[in-house]
Protein backbone atom coordinates (compact mmCIF):
# COMPACT_ATOMS: atom_id res chain seq x y z
CA UNK A 1 0.00 0.00 0.00
CA UNK A 2 2.82 2.51 0.96
CA UNK A 3 6.60 2.02 -0.51
CA UNK A 4 9.39 3.98 0.67
CA UNK A 5 12.52 2.99 -1.43
CA UNK A 6 15.41 4.14 -0.45
CA UNK A 7 14.00 7.49 0.25
CA UNK A 8 16.44 10.77 1.64
CA UNK A 9 15.71 14.31 2.97
CA UNK A 10 17.76 16.96 4.65
CA UNK A 11 17.01 19.82 5.95
CA UNK A 12 20.23 22.25 5.00
CA UNK A 13 23.09 20.29 6.25
CA UNK A 14 21.15 17.94 8.54
CA UNK A 15 20.19 14.68 6.83
CA UNK A 16 16.86 14.00 9.17
CA UNK A 17 16.12 10.51 6.50
CA UNK A 18 18.94 8.80 5.58
CA UNK A 19 17.79 6.26 2.59
CA UNK A 20 15.11 4.55 4.30
CA UNK A 21 13.08 1.52 2.81
CA UNK A 22 9.55 0.28 3.93
CA UNK A 23 6.73 -1.16 3.02
CA UNK A 24 3.37 -0.90 4.70
CA UNK A 25 1.07 -3.29 3.84
CA UNK A 26 -2.76 -3.13 3.06
CA UNK A 27 -5.12 -3.11 5.98
CA UNK A 28 -2.26 -3.04 8.75
CA UNK A 29 -2.36 -0.54 11.61
CA UNK A 30 1.40 0.60 11.33
CA UNK A 31 3.47 2.27 14.01
CA UNK A 32 6.43 4.54 13.90
CA UNK A 33 7.97 4.80 17.16
CA UNK A 34 11.18 6.59 18.02
CA UNK A 35 13.37 9.31 20.50
CA UNK A 36 12.47 12.85 19.69
CA UNK A 37 14.34 13.97 16.76
CA UNK A 38 14.77 10.38 15.19
CA UNK A 39 12.95 11.56 12.29
CA UNK A 40 9.15 10.00 12.61
CA UNK A 41 7.46 13.24 11.88
CA UNK A 42 9.45 13.49 8.80
CA UNK A 43 9.19 9.99 7.49
CA UNK A 44 5.51 10.30 8.00
CA UNK A 45 5.13 13.70 5.84
CA UNK A 46 7.81 11.82 3.28
CA UNK A 47 4.13 9.02 2.57
CA UNK A 48 1.97 12.44 1.34
CA UNK A 49 5.02 14.31 -0.01
CA UNK A 50 4.35 16.98 2.67
CA UNK A 51 8.14 17.04 2.56
CA UNK A 52 9.71 16.43 -1.09
CA UNK A 53 12.19 13.76 -0.92
CA UNK A 54 15.91 14.59 -1.95
CA UNK A 55 16.49 11.44 -3.45
CA UNK A 56 14.51 7.88 -3.59
CA UNK A 57 10.80 6.81 -4.49
CA UNK A 58 7.35 7.04 -2.89
CA UNK A 59 4.59 4.93 -3.65
CA UNK A 60 0.87 5.19 -2.47
CA UNK A 61 -1.90 2.73 -3.50
CA UNK A 62 0.05 1.98 -6.83
CA UNK A 63 0.64 5.62 -7.89
CA UNK A 64 4.48 6.70 -7.61
CA UNK A 65 3.92 9.99 -6.47
CA UNK A 66 7.13 11.31 -6.48
CA UNK A 67 6.91 10.47 -10.49
CA UNK A 68 3.78 12.70 -11.02
CA UNK A 69 2.74 16.11 -11.93
CA UNK A 70 1.53 18.79 -9.48
CA UNK A 71 -2.00 17.65 -10.82
CA UNK A 72 -1.78 14.13 -10.82
CA UNK A 73 -0.38 14.01 -7.46
CA UNK A 74 -3.32 16.55 -6.11
CA UNK A 75 -5.82 13.85 -7.53
CA UNK A 76 -3.40 10.79 -5.61
CA UNK A 77 -3.52 12.73 -2.58
CA UNK A 78 -7.19 12.63 -2.36
CA UNK A 79 -6.71 8.43 -0.94
CA UNK A 80 -4.01 9.68 1.57
CA UNK A 81 -5.81 11.31 4.87
CA UNK A 82 -3.98 12.69 7.57
CA UNK A 83 -4.38 14.13 11.16
CA UNK A 84 -2.00 15.77 13.46
CA UNK A 85 -1.12 16.35 17.21
CA UNK A 86 -2.64 19.89 17.50
CA UNK A 87 -6.16 19.28 14.98
CA UNK A 88 -5.09 21.69 12.68
CA UNK A 89 -9.22 23.32 12.53
CA UNK A 90 -9.78 26.35 10.77
CA UNK A 91 -10.75 28.26 14.12
CA UNK A 92 -13.71 30.92 12.48
CA UNK A 93 -15.27 27.80 10.67
CA UNK A 94 -18.00 25.57 12.62
CA UNK A 95 -16.97 21.82 12.53
CA UNK A 96 -19.55 21.43 9.53
CA UNK A 97 -17.54 24.07 7.68
CA UNK A 98 -14.20 22.36 8.86
CA UNK A 99 -15.16 19.19 7.31
CA UNK A 100 -16.82 20.92 4.39
CA UNK A 101 -13.50 22.33 3.19
CA UNK A 102 -12.25 19.05 2.40
CA UNK A 103 -14.93 18.15 -0.03
CA UNK A 104 -14.65 21.45 -1.89
CA UNK A 105 -10.89 21.52 -2.08
CA UNK A 106 -10.86 17.88 -3.56
CA UNK A 107 -13.92 18.94 -6.28
CA UNK A 108 -16.54 16.72 -4.47
CA UNK A 109 -19.41 16.62 -6.21
CA UNK A 110 -21.56 19.72 -4.67
CA UNK A 111 -25.17 18.01 -4.70
CA UNK A 112 -23.85 15.10 -2.39
CA UNK A 113 -21.39 17.28 -0.37
CA UNK A 114 -24.02 17.78 2.12
CA UNK A 115 -24.61 14.14 2.87
CA UNK A 116 -21.08 13.24 2.84
CA UNK A 117 -20.39 15.80 5.51
CA UNK A 118 -23.16 14.66 7.19
CA UNK A 119 -22.44 10.86 7.16
CA UNK A 120 -18.61 11.64 8.27
CA UNK A 121 -19.64 13.76 11.38
CA UNK A 122 -21.98 10.53 12.51
CA UNK A 123 -19.41 8.25 12.00
CA UNK A 124 -16.95 10.23 14.63
CA UNK A 125 -20.10 10.73 16.73
CA UNK A 126 -20.82 13.93 16.27
CA UNK A 127 -23.44 14.98 14.21
CA UNK A 128 -25.14 17.02 17.12
CA UNK A 129 -22.18 19.20 17.43
CA UNK A 130 -21.71 20.48 13.54
CA UNK A 131 -22.50 23.80 14.20
CA UNK A 132 -20.16 24.63 16.98
CA UNK A 133 -16.56 26.34 16.62
CA UNK A 134 -13.37 24.53 17.52
CA UNK A 135 -12.49 26.93 20.38
CA UNK A 136 -15.90 25.10 21.56
CA UNK A 137 -15.04 21.61 21.52
CA UNK A 138 -12.96 19.38 23.97
CA UNK A 139 -9.62 18.09 22.59
CA UNK A 140 -11.02 14.95 21.77
CA UNK A 141 -13.80 16.40 20.11
CA UNK A 142 -11.47 18.28 17.70
CA UNK A 143 -9.60 15.45 17.11
CA UNK A 144 -12.90 13.76 16.15
CA UNK A 145 -13.80 16.69 13.94
CA UNK A 146 -10.29 16.47 12.22
CA UNK A 147 -10.50 12.58 11.77
CA UNK A 148 -14.23 13.30 10.04
CA UNK A 149 -12.28 16.06 7.82
CA UNK A 150 -9.82 13.34 7.10
CA UNK A 151 -12.24 10.21 6.10
CA UNK A 152 -14.43 13.05 3.49
CA UNK A 153 -12.87 12.27 0.48
CA UNK A 154 -12.56 7.94 1.25
CA UNK A 155 -8.94 7.73 1.70
CA UNK A 156 -7.47 4.27 1.72
CA UNK A 157 -4.48 5.55 3.44
CA UNK A 158 -5.03 7.61 6.86
CA UNK A 159 -1.52 9.08 8.07
CA UNK A 160 -1.92 9.86 11.71
CA UNK A 161 1.03 12.43 13.68
CA UNK A 162 0.82 12.40 17.64
CA UNK A 163 -2.91 11.80 17.09
CA UNK A 164 -3.16 11.56 21.10
CA UNK A 165 -0.01 13.56 22.55
CA UNK A 166 -2.36 16.48 23.41
CA UNK A 167 -5.24 14.34 24.97
CA UNK A 168 -5.39 13.04 28.61
CA UNK A 169 -5.24 9.29 28.98
CA UNK A 170 -9.09 8.36 28.34
CA UNK A 171 -9.43 10.19 25.53
CA UNK A 172 -6.40 8.99 24.04
CA UNK A 173 -8.59 5.38 24.52
CA UNK A 174 -11.71 7.07 22.45
CA UNK A 175 -9.39 8.67 19.97
CA UNK A 176 -7.83 5.25 19.06
CA UNK A 177 -10.89 3.34 19.30
CA UNK A 178 -12.36 5.76 16.17
CA UNK A 179 -8.89 4.87 14.57
CA UNK A 180 -9.34 1.15 15.08
CA UNK A 181 -12.66 1.25 14.04
CA UNK A 182 -11.80 3.10 10.93
CA UNK A 183 -9.35 0.60 10.10
CA UNK A 184 -11.66 -2.55 11.25
CA UNK A 185 -14.69 -1.11 9.24
CA UNK A 186 -13.44 0.60 6.40
CA UNK A 187 -10.77 -1.01 5.77
CA UNK A 188 -8.22 2.11 5.99
CA UNK A 189 -4.51 1.50 6.31
CA UNK A 190 -2.96 3.82 9.40
CA UNK A 191 0.12 4.40 9.79
CA UNK A 192 0.55 5.75 13.25
CA UNK A 193 3.56 7.65 14.71
CA UNK A 194 4.13 8.43 18.13
CA UNK A 195 6.19 8.56 20.95
CA UNK A 196 4.03 6.78 23.30
CA UNK A 197 4.89 3.34 23.70
CA UNK A 198 1.26 2.01 25.37
CA UNK A 199 -0.31 3.53 22.18
CA UNK A 200 1.64 1.88 19.70
CA UNK A 201 1.46 -1.76 21.61
CA UNK A 202 -2.40 -1.11 21.73
CA UNK A 203 -3.11 -1.10 17.90
CA UNK A 204 -0.69 -1.64 15.98
CA UNK A 205 -0.06 -5.20 14.10
CA UNK A 206 3.49 -3.89 12.87
CA UNK A 207 5.79 -1.13 14.16
CA UNK A 208 8.76 0.61 12.78
CA UNK A 209 11.60 1.72 15.40
CA UNK A 210 13.26 4.53 13.84
CA UNK A 211 16.61 5.94 15.46
CA UNK A 212 18.86 9.14 14.01
CA UNK A 213 16.97 8.93 10.70
CA UNK A 214 17.20 5.28 9.36
CA UNK A 215 14.97 2.39 10.59
CA UNK A 216 16.73 0.33 13.24
CA UNK A 217 13.71 -2.37 12.80
CA UNK A 218 10.21 -3.32 12.02
CA UNK A 219 8.38 -5.27 14.65
CA UNK A 220 5.46 -7.39 14.02
CA UNK A 221 3.56 -7.36 17.11
CA UNK A 222 0.12 -8.58 18.59
CA UNK A 223 -1.69 -5.39 19.53
CA UNK A 224 -2.82 -5.81 23.46
CA UNK A 225 -6.02 -3.52 22.97
CA UNK A 226 -7.32 -0.35 24.04
CA UNK A 227 -7.14 0.09 28.19
CA UNK A 228 -9.42 2.97 29.26
CA UNK A 229 -8.33 4.72 32.49
CA UNK A 230 -9.88 4.93 35.68
CA UNK A 231 -10.70 8.55 35.80
CA UNK A 232 -12.63 9.30 38.86
CA UNK A 233 -11.33 10.87 41.64
CA UNK A 234 -10.91 8.38 44.10
CA UNK A 235 -9.09 6.35 41.46
CA UNK A 236 -6.49 9.72 41.86
CA UNK A 237 -6.66 9.96 45.54
CA UNK A 238 -5.92 6.03 45.39
CA UNK A 239 -2.57 6.49 43.45
CA UNK A 240 -1.45 9.67 45.36
CA UNK A 241 -2.03 7.15 48.23
CA UNK A 242 -0.26 4.20 46.75
CA UNK A 243 3.05 6.53 45.84
CA UNK A 244 3.13 7.48 49.63
CA UNK A 245 3.28 4.24 50.78
CA UNK A 246 5.99 3.47 48.12
CA UNK A 247 8.19 5.99 49.77
CA UNK A 248 7.32 5.67 53.14
N1 LIG B 1 11.34 21.95 8.48
C1 LIG B 1 12.47 21.63 9.12
N2 LIG B 1 13.55 22.45 9.06
C2 LIG B 1 14.70 22.13 9.70
N3 LIG B 1 14.89 21.00 10.43
C3 LIG B 1 13.84 20.17 10.53
C4 LIG B 1 12.58 20.43 9.89
N4 LIG B 1 11.74 19.40 10.17
C5 LIG B 1 12.43 18.55 10.95
N5 LIG B 1 13.68 19.00 11.16
C6 LIG B 1 14.72 18.32 11.95
O1 LIG B 1 14.78 16.97 11.53
C7 LIG B 1 14.93 16.10 12.66
C8 LIG B 1 13.78 15.11 12.69
O2 LIG B 1 12.58 15.82 13.01
P1 LIG B 1 11.19 15.08 13.21
O3 LIG B 1 10.20 16.11 13.62
O4 LIG B 1 10.90 14.27 12.02
O5 LIG B 1 11.55 14.12 14.42
P2 LIG B 1 10.57 13.31 15.38
O6 LIG B 1 11.17 11.96 15.57
O7 LIG B 1 9.18 13.38 14.86
O8 LIG B 1 10.72 14.14 16.71
P3 LIG B 1 9.62 14.53 17.86
O9 LIG B 1 9.21 13.24 18.50
O10 LIG B 1 10.39 15.41 18.78
O11 LIG B 1 8.51 15.24 17.14
C9 LIG B 1 15.00 16.99 13.89
O12 LIG B 1 16.35 17.17 14.22
C10 LIG B 1 14.37 18.27 13.43
O13 LIG B 1 14.91 19.37 14.11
Amino acid sequence: MIKLHQVSKSFSQFQAIKSVSLTINKGEIHGIIGASGAGKSTLLRLMNLLEIPDEGEVEVNGAKLTSLNSKSLRQARKSIGMIFQHFNLVANKTVYDNVLIALELASYPKAEQRDRVEECLQFVGLKQLKDKYPAQLSGGQKQRVAIARALANNPQVLLCDEPTSSLDPNTTAEILGVLENINKTLGVTIVIVSHEMEVIKSICNRVTVLADGEVYETVLIEPNGIKAVDNSPNYFVEQLKDGERDHA
